[in-house]
């Protein structure tokens, strides 16, 4: 019983984080936004079942390289609200891991959607 507990609180922190992350960063409640629209898109478009795991794929990558980001930029702050040069590069790499993950999946989105636009 008392692992039960433990499993379904450690269930109840993971969730938990997914909502703090979506409540107190924009960048995150952005990617959600984009995330909607793509499974819209990708209904309405009727992608095969391959393109619906390339996209569902995608999305994880960036919405699991925004979660890291937004832990380090919290991270980052429970340390330091000055400025500080190191504090700037953490900050500055996590941004920029967030932005790779988006380059790639825009990049592969392309190659999916075209097909069923043209
Ligand atoms: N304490 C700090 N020291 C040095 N530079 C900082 C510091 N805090 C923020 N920065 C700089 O400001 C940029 C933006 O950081 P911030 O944590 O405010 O992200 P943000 O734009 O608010 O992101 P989000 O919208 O995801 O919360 C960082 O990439 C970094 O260059």
């Amino acid at each position: 019983m008392h692992r039960i507990n433990s499993v379904l609180f450690k269930f109840k922190c993971a969730f938990k984080g997914l909502f703090i992350a979506f409540t107190s960063d924009n960048s995150f409640k952005i990617h959600f936004a984009a995330t909607i629209s793509v499974i819209f898109s990708a209904i309405l478009l009727e992608f095969s079942k391959s393109d619906w795991m390339i996209i569902i794929l995608l999305i994880g990558l960036v919405l699991v390289a925004e979660l890291f980001n937004t832990a380090i930029e919290f991270l980052v702050k429970l340390f330091t609200d000055d400025y500080h040069e190191l504090a700037e590069k953490i900050l500055d790499i996590s941004a920029g891991a967030v932005l790779l993950s988006v380059i790639i999946s825009i990049i592969i989105a392309v190659f999916i959607y075209l097909p069923y636009l043209l």
